[in-house]
């Protein structure tokens, strides 16, 4: 692996086989030999349709599932002065209203995966320097509340501050603005791209929504079928794109394009495209 990847995923096949009575078996290949990299202090996307399988890819780099073949290899990361260890991948679900436990305060919530991790307890500074950056501010106000008074956009904060209070190296963001309104997502991306920035977080960033990609990922696989069609710097798959299926997901999403190398600029232009 070169020093600027983070995971490898190579040639990686999932077939997912089930044995149904007196039907005999039936088998879904979710994966079909996709091979990408996912290189340190960038933002990946993973865009494609329902069941092309950005899913059951993000849950093989999670751990959660094995390939049925291929290799996903993680970078030695120091750690210390010493040893090595792999990197941390953290999550963000699709579902604000559902990936958040109704019987914890926020606090309790965030620091939950601190505690899992550091089997000790998180400074009350740290949590409030955490929900400062994303946003939840006058901390005061949120820390004993239970998700079910915020809003969307405050609880998707919330997943984000329960994924960064342990300082990943990775964070997987599975379609986490698809089920907010537009102008609530697009904050939510320009908190991605400032965790990124500001601290150096990798993405992968799962969604169905191009524009979206096209304003916040460094570099983008486009997905159908279980199969990657296209797959490149974000000019690369936005501006010069090769694959008729990418053409198409531009095309339906009435992008006319401004491309902009500029970071800063692709959310607020992402505003335009997905209002
Ligand atoms: N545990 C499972 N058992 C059987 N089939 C599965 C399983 N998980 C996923 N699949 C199938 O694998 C294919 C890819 O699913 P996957 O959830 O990865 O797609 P996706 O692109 O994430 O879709 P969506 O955007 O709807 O979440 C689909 O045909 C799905 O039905």
């Amino acid at each position: 692996m070169n020093e600027n990847e983070l995971v490898r995923v190579a040639n990686v096949t999932k077939v997912f086989r089930s044995k149904r009575l007196f039907k005999g078996s039936s088998s879904v290949t979710a994966l079909d030999g996709v091979s990408l990299s996912v290189e340190k202090n960038r933002i990946l996307g993973i865009i494609g349709e329902s069941g092309s399988g950005k899913t059951t890819l993000a849950k093989l780099i999670l751990g959660l599932l094995k390939p049925t073949s291929g290799v996903i290899s993680f970078t030695d990361l120091k750690d210390g002065n010493s040893g090595l260890r792999k990197p941390e991948v953290q999550v963000i679900f699709q579902d604000p209203y559902d990936s958040l436990s109704h019987m914890m305060t926020i606090e309790e919530i965030v620091t939950e995966p601190y505690l899992i991790k550091h089997k000790s307890h998180c400074s009350a500074d740290k949590v409030r320097s955490v929900l400062e950056s994303v946003g939840l501010t006058p901390v005061d106000e949120y820390l004993h509340k239970y998700p079910r008074s915020l809003s969307g956009g405050q609880r998707q904060r919330v997943a984000v501050a329960r994924a960064i209070i342990t300082s990943p190296d990775i964070i997987i963001a599975d379609e986490p603005i698809s089920m907010l309104d537009a102008s609530i997502g697009v904050d939510i991306l320009n908190l991605i791209l400032e965790m990124n920035e500001k601290l150096g977080i990798t993405f992968i960033f799962i969604t169905h929504d191009i524009a979206a990609a096209a304003y916040i990922c460094d570099n983008i696989a486009v997905m159908k079928s279980g199969k990657i069609v296209e797959y490149g710097s974000r000019k690369q798959v936005i501006v010069e794109c090769q694959n008729l299926y990418t053409s198409s997901l531009l095309s339906a999403a009435g992008a006319d394009f401004i491309f902009s190398e500029n970071k800063k600029h692709k959310a607020e232009l992402a505003v335009k495209q997905i209002c």
